[in-house]
């Protein structure tokens, strides 16, 4: 069972959920306070659950979509940022509230603000669940966190080594021989 490559579970399913609802009365403060109705856009495939449990909380109006970036292929960052899927709908002259599953290098999330900025998009601000200030190589920041983790590979509620482990219900780091046999 993937269970077993599970080193330490980090955050529980309880911790997430509530953390959940905070950032989502926080958010939708902001939209509301500015008067704005945000395209909300996950990342696929690591915010889904995330997405899910955010979006459910909101009571304002929102309009969601998709995309799907890569920047990564097992642990290790490949640089650039391609678009394998794009969304079903326009972000012209609209706030894009960017929902992510993880802040690491901050290059994936740096090339997709910018480009929401070139597309025309009024505002983009981020929300990720997680951030890992240490692995940083450019200069980008959330604008909402849920929890800063520490500089480990973290799997589970969406967060994937090699595709699996996404589907665990919270989030623990990997066992370091899971991925050393497999590089
Ligand atoms: O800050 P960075 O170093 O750029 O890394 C973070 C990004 O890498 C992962 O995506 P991945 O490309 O693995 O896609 P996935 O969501 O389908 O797993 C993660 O979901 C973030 O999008
Ligand atoms: O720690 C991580 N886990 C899974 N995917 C990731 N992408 C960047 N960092 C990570
Ligand atoms: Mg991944």
């Amino acid at each position: 069972m993937i269970t077993q490559d599970i080193q330490e579970i980090l955050l529980s399913e309880d911790q997430i959920a509530e953390r959940c609802r905070e950032l989502a009365a926080q958010i939708q403060a902001d939209y509301l306070a500015r008067g704005s109705i945000p395209v909300v856009v996950g990342l696929l495939k690591g915010s889904v659950p995330f997405m899910a449990e955010l979006m459910k909380r909101f009571t304002m109006p929102v309009e969601v979509a998709f995309m799907k970036v890569s920047s990564y292929q097992g642990t290790k960052s490949v640089g650039d940022v391609r678009i394998d899927m794009d969304m079903d709908l326009s972000t012209v002259d609209r706030d894009v509230l960017l929902v992510e599953d993880i802040v690491d290098t901050g290059r994936t999330l740096k090339a997709v603000k910018q480009m929401f900025r070139n597309k025309g998009a009024q505002g983009v601000q981020v929300v990720a669940l997680l951030d890992k200030p240490d692995r940083r190589v450019v200069d980008i920041e959330a604008d909402y966190v849920g929890f800063e983790v520490p500089n480990e590979f973290v799997v589970g509620f969406g967060l994937d080594y090699n595709q699996r482990y996404r589907n665990l219900p919270y989030i623990g780091i990997l066992k370091p021989e899971v991925y050393e046999q497999g590089e």
